[in-house]
This record gives structure tokens, sequence and C-alpha cells, in this order.
């Protein structure tokens, strides 16, 4: 059985296997650039964030129904359960949608119907985090956020994704206060592609209390030392960085040189249908490739329960099943 664990980093759109988005293409009459799944699959090389980004947001073209967004987190869940993951954060990008003519009340009650089941069905238990693309304007990111208060009981935090170059954390420092008032938490993208500062930025205007990648912040002996000092996890997803080649292999990815400067890093899967795994495919051939101990597997999974939004109960239930799943496999 794969060590428990929780995912901090997943975008659900991110998890559109092309079998089901050839499936939901049939079935929503919405033709797709590509002969086959195969086809699609050969697609799925990318040169960077926004190469992609633009597949992403093609893709996504077949989620029109709240049917759609239930079975695609349905499916998410039960590779998820496979794996060992106990609880999920989980990014959606409603603007993605509306900007197509899809009501959020569409994503956000066809994601719901899954993530109320979720429990039950495949225990594990589920947050949402609503992310705003930016790339777009602030004011779009303050418009999405009053059109979700009819759901703010369901949702948990908001999050900053999509093209990071050129839209530092700064533009939303305003939208970020309203989520803060509203009595939502807060994580950003920050340091994937962009400089270290915008890491900065992240914490001391959007005050997230958490980092999305921060790989960057290597480049910053001050910054690491204020993540370590105020233990900020950074929600770090290797498969991601190397197909969008922020590292050049597995092998190469710092992860090891994170733990080792005492940074409170977790491991996720990011996009899992585009980046060839899912989060215990990340965690086991990362830990392979630089051949991490068991210790320090331990330390990642603990990290992750330790960095989510769980109350204390909760979490320590979690940490105690971690804890007799070490003692039972040592
Ligand atoms: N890795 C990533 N970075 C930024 N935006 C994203 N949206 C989905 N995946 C993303
Ligand atoms: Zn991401």
């Amino acid at each position: 059985m794969s060590i428990p664990k929780a995912e901090l980093h997943l975008h659900i759109e991110g998890t559109l296997e092309p079998e089901l988005a050839f499936r939901l293409a049939e079935r929503n009459g919405v033709a797709l650039p590509f002969g086959s799944v195969d086809e699609l699959r050969a697609a799925y090389r990318f040169d960077d964030l926004q190469s992609f980004l633009d597949l992403y947001y093609r893709l996504m073209d077949v989620l029109r129904t709240e049917q759609d967004f239930t079975d695609l987190a349905e499916e998410y869940l039960t590779r998820a359960a496979a794996q060992g993951v106990r609880h999920a954060e989980i990014f959606f990008d409603p603007q993605a949608h509306t900007a197509r003519g899809v009501p959020i009340e569409t994503v956000i009650n066809g994601l719901g119907a899954a993530l109320d089941r979720s429990e039950a069905a495949h225990g594990i238990s589920t947050g949402l985090i609503l992310c705003f693309l930016r790339d777009l304007s602030a004011g779009s990111a303050l418009d999405t956020l009053e059109s979700a208060k009819p759901y703010l009981d369901r949702i948990t935090a908001v999050g900053l994704d999509s093209a990071e170059v050129g839209n530092p954390p700064s533009k939303f420092t305003a939208v970020y206060e309203r989520a803060r008032e509203l009595g939502l938490r807060a994580v950003a993208h920050a340091g994937e592609e962009g400089p270290a500062s915008y890491v900065w930025e992240a914490l001391d205007l959007l005050k997230v209390e958490r980092i999305d990648h921060g790989l960057r912040c290597l480049e910053d002996e001050e910054l690491v030392a204020r993540l370590v000092r105020e233990r900020i996890p950074l929600t770090v997803c290797p498969f991601s960085n190397v197909r969008l080649r922020c590292v050049d292999t597995l092998a190469d990815h710092p992860l090891r040189r994170m733990l080792d400067a005492g940074l409170v890093a977790t491991v996720n899967s990011d996009d899992p249908a585009y980046f060839g795994g899912y989060v215990g495919q990340n965690l086991t051939e990362t830990a392979a490739a630089l051949g991490l101990t068991a210790q320090q597997q331990y330390t990642l999974a603990r990290n992750s329960f330790e960095a989510s939004f769980l109350d204390r109960q909760t979490r320590d239930r979690y940490l105690a099943e971690l804890d007799a799943w070490a003692a039972a496999s040592a």
C-alpha cells in the first residue's frame, strides 16, 4: 500500500485524460483538433508553461455540463485513492469556463457532487481552491470572486495560476484582501517560471499561507531563510517541472536540496494527465531519481498533512495513520 498523503497542488482541469476528453467531446458534440487518443497524447510535449497552457485551455472546451465536471472529479478521486491520497485540496479555474459561457454554478455544482461523495466512496477528504487566472485583469478576478459568494461554504481558499512571467502577485493585492474579508485562506503559484521577487510579493502583499511551486526561491538565500523560519510550505511538482522545462531531468530536481535546507516541501502532481503521472508516481519516481531516504519520504508525506488546511483534529488523525503506516512498513 502507498504511503498516506495529502495532495495540495492539483488542477482538476489538469486531470482530463485523453480518453475522457474524447468521451466528453462526443457526448457534447465538440470537435477536437486531434484524430485519436494517441494523436492527442503525442501532443503532450511542451517547451514551457505557455505551450502547456495553450493545450490545457483548448482541451477544456469539452467540459460543458455539471455531469462533465462530476465525471472529471470522480476519475481523479479514483486514481488518487489508488495512490494513497487521503486528503486533496483541489484547484479549479472558473474563468477558463465562464469565458466559454459555462456558468460558475455548473462548475461548482458539478465538482461538488463528486466531492460530496468522496469520503464515502474513496476515503478522501477534500477542499476546493478557487484560482484566478493571472494573465486576466484584477477586475475579472474580483468579479469572479463576487460571483462565487453563493458557494463560499464549498471553497477553502483562493489561488493564482496561469502565465506567471509579467503577471506578478502585486496585480492581485486588492483581490486577495477581499478574499480574506470573505474568510478564505490564500495560496499562489510563485517562482515556477517567475523570479524570487514574486515569492516575496505573494508572501508580503497577498499574505499567502503556502507557495505553489516556489522553485526559484533557491536563487535568494534571504528568501529561503524566511520560508524556513516561518515554515511556509512549498507545493512542489517534480513531473511538471521537468515536462515544462523548469528543471532538465528528475535527477536534477532541487527537491532534495530543498529538504536539506529545511524547507517545508511537499510533492504534488499539478496536471497529472499532461505530465506523466499522479502524485504517488511523482513521489516514488522522484525519490528514486534523487535517492531520497525512507525518512525523507516520510517527511514529505508528513509535510503534506501539516501544510494542509485541515482542522487540527482531522490532521492529527491522518498523521497518526501515517505513523502507523510507517511503523508497519519499517
Ligand atoms: N503549472 C501550472 N502553472 C501555472 N498555471 C497552471 N495551470 C495549470 N497548471 C499550471
Ligand atoms: Zn499548478
